[in-house]
């Protein structure tokens, strides 16, 4: 069955809503510029009502005192920035967390430069390729999924980048994710979560 993250959970209803549905992981934005950014504090209350969910922290670049401070309420570190595969690898080891690096897919190029990270994360996930200088990520923006066909052999992977509950099921269909992360389309505004579009996901997403 196709795994499930809700990214950019920010308050406890959405918390419960995720729950309920039984996702598989919630994510938390550590980047400060994000209208989803949570502090560490935020984070700690919404993990310890999160229960046996998994909780991914979102960092972009980070420094280590910044996944530091987030460490108690995250069970896997996302990183969303430029880190090399040396930097994700340290990460994991210094921090003893699963690692996720998400690679901007534009060009057949970046999806074999993935291959670098085949070693340094225990996931992949493939996300649309951010304009330079702007926003990382979290714009529900998406990517042409044709080129995924090329991956190259990593531990695990899943497919981010404007997905919505309209597409998600075409979505699996064209790649075979075994993980899709979605933050923007399942909001009414950036930031403000929608519990009946994270249900509708949840559905199409189970139903593929
Ligand atoms: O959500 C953010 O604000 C964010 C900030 C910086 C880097 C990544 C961010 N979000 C992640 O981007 C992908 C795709 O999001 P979307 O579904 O297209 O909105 C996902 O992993 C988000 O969590």
């Amino acid at each position: 069955m196709t795994r499930i993250k809700i990214c950019g959970v920010s308050t406890p209803d959405i918390v419960e809503t995720c729950r309920d549905l039984r996702v598989d992981h919630i994510g938390f934005v550590f980047a400060a510029k994000s209208s989803r950014a949570v502090t560490p504090a935020q984070a700690a209350a919404l993990a310890a009502q999160a229960g046996a969910l998994s909780t991914v922290g979102l960092f972009v670049d980070p420094r280590d005192e910044e996944i530091e401070a987030a460490l108690p309420a995250i069970s896997v570190i996302q990183l969303h920035g430029a880190e090399a595969p040396a930097r994700c690898a340290e990460i994991g080891a210094r921090f003893s967390r699963p690692v996720w690096k998400a690679i901007g897919v534009g060009s057949p190029a970046d999806l074999s430069g993935s291959g670098a990270y085949a070693q340094a994360a225990d996931l992949v996930l493939y996300d649309a390729k951010p304009a330079p200088g702007g926003p990382q990520g979290g714009l529900g923006v998406r990517f042409d999924w044709s080129l995924l066909k090329d991956r190259p052999p990593v531990r695990d992977w899943g497919l981010a980048g404007g997905l919505t509950p309209e597409n998600v099921g075409r979505a699996i269909a064209a790649t075979r994710a075994p993980l899709v992360d979605i933050s923007s389309g399942v909001e009414d505004a950036p930031g403000q979560k929608d519990k009946a579009k994270i249900a509708a996901f949840v559905d199409r997403v189970r139903r593929s």
